[in-house]
């Protein structure tokens, strides 16, 4: 059992070889009919060698192994098999998005139906409006390649999305009075337990009905996967505001250029970020506690950093420092997640304040908060490409009949993970790690590892 009550699917082979499988509708719906995959008919990819994955082919979850290691946890790979569960005329598609914005959800949604109709000739495949409430209470909308045409060029998702609302008995209802047979659900770590959620739901209800997740987080927080979509863009276009936080910064004296990004419990956009530009002096992350005050703290470093260069750029994620911003009640938003504080704004205050009172230099900061440009944008040329594999493969795995599973790159290969194990933790930033401390290498801001007596707490 995992810790969510669930079976693990575990095939244990040789040498410490294991097999964490995703379930598939056999596993608990007897004598299923199957049928050729289309795909051996279809111009394009007749012509293919090799075209369906094997039986056994299987990623390794580890690739850096000793002479003696066991060879360790593996996923099943993605991609098309020689037989599908669903007759394509009887599917009945729906696709759904969750959870905040991600550049790239339009691809995904476009090559889920363009891959359902092109590879497989399925036709009926449907949006639900506004995440997984709009299961229940509003209307959906046709999706047919035409309709998708264009959407990858544009940002945000054209279903809509929202958090909260999710009542799993409710959707379920609804996945059956509308005699829907595959699920599309694209969402970060809430809408994956979600996801769960609704497998289970249908599989205690003996459904034949196939849930496919495909991760969706700008914060790279979903572990096991190499990263998400969209992230790289979200990178890449936080590089314009720390460009203009660079060259505010440069313009004047003793100028600071603060720039905020996204990042509620893991840092990867702004290690990412810095580790990109190099002109960021220093990043602060949730995963990584700093202090301000005292030796070692940020006000000296920025101090010693201006006397020497005339100018600095910080970069900081919105979860950093949250327990140094001063505030009394803490707030949720409607799917359980922690609500943060304008730790930007609050450190823009504190900065400019400290060198007011201190009264040794003069600095001008300006702060930029780029927040929701980053993710509101439409996907880089990489990240459709990526987006539009991690759909094509969840339509492979859905029409194989496997459910409970996201498409995932597990060491650049295309693996279908299941998704409790996807759910159990978060993904961080280890600043124990060596891209951590590549990060470090190129600002030589300090560690803050050992914060003087009395200077850790809330300073307000
Ligand atoms: N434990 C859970 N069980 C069932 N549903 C959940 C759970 N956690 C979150 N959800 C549902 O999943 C949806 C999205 O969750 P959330 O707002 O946390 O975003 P997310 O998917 O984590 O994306 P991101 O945090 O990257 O924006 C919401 O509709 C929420 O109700
Ligand atoms: O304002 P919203 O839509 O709740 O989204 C903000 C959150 O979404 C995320 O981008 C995750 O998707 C977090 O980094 C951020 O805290
Ligand atoms: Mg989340």
């Amino acid at each position: 059992m995992d810790s969510n009550g669930v079976d693990m699917k575990l095939v244990e082979g040789t040498a410490g070889y294991v097999l964490e499988d995703v379930p598939h509708l056999s596993d608990y719906i007897h004598d299923l009919p199957t049928y050729p995959n289309p795909l051996q008919s279809n111009a394009a990819y007749s012509v293919v060698r090799q075209y369906f994955v094997h039986e056994d082919d299987t990623v390794m979850e580890k690739i850096v192994v000793h002479k003696d290691s066991p060879r360790g946890t593996h996923f099943r790979r993605a991609g098309p098999r020689q037989k599908v569960y669903f007759k394509p005329a009887d599917v009945r598609a729906c696709i759904v998005t969750c959870g905040g914005l991600c550049p790239g959800l339009n691809t995904v949604i476009r090559e889920i139906v363009c891959g359902l109709h092109f590879m497989y000739g399925v036709t009926e495949v449907i949006g639900v409006d506004c995440g997984f409430r709009g299961f229940y209470s509003k209307n959906t909308v046709t999706l047919t390649p035409k309709v998708v045409s264009d959407i990858h060029k544009r940002g945000g998702t054209i279903l809509g999305t929202s958090r909260g609302g999710h009542d799993t008995s409710k959707i379920v209802d609804n996945i059956q009075d509308r005699e829907i047979n595959q699920v599309y659900i694209i969402g970060g770590d809430g809408t994956q337990k979600g996801a769960s959620a609704i497998y289970k739901e249908i599989r205690r209800r003996g459904l034949k009905v196939a849930v496919a997740g495909i991760p969706k987080t700008i914060d790279n927080d979903i572990p096991v996967i190499d990263k998400s979509f969209g992230f790289d863009t979200a990178v890449e276009e936080a590089q314009r505001a720390i460009n203009a936080a660079h060259v505010e910064a440069t313009s004047v004296e003793n100028g600071i250029g603060l720039v905020k990004l996204m990042g509620r419990y893991s840092g990867f956009i702004a290690m990412y970020a810095t580790l990109a530009s190099r002109d960021v002096d220093c990043c602060l992350i949730p995963e990584s506690p700093f202090y301000l005050e005292g030796k070692g703290g940020l006000y000296e470093f920025i101090e010693k950093h201006l006397r020497e260069n005339g100018h600095m750029v910080i970069v900081i994620a919105e979860g950093a420092g949250q327990d140094l911003v001063a505030e009394s009640i803490e707030q949720q938003d409607a799917s359980g997640n922690k609500l943060l504080k304008d730790v930007g704004l609050w450190m823009s205050l504190k900065i400019r304040e400290h060198f007011a009172k201190q009264r040794k230099m003069e600095i001008t900061l300006k702060y930029i908060d780029p927040t929701y440009m980053i993710r509101a944008i439409p996907a880089n040329a990489s990240d459709n490409v990526y987006s539009t594999l991690l759909a094509q493969s969840a339509v492979h795995g859905a029409m194989a009949g496997y459910t409970g599973f996201i498409s995932g790159l597990v060491n650049g290969r295309h693996t279908y993970i299941p998704l409790n194990r996807i759910t159990e933790k978060q993904n961080k930033v280890v600043i124990t790690d060596r891209m951590w401390a590549r990060m470090l290498s190129s600002t030589n801001q300090p560690s803050f590892m050992n914060p003087p007596q009395g200077t850790t707490e809330a300073t307000e």
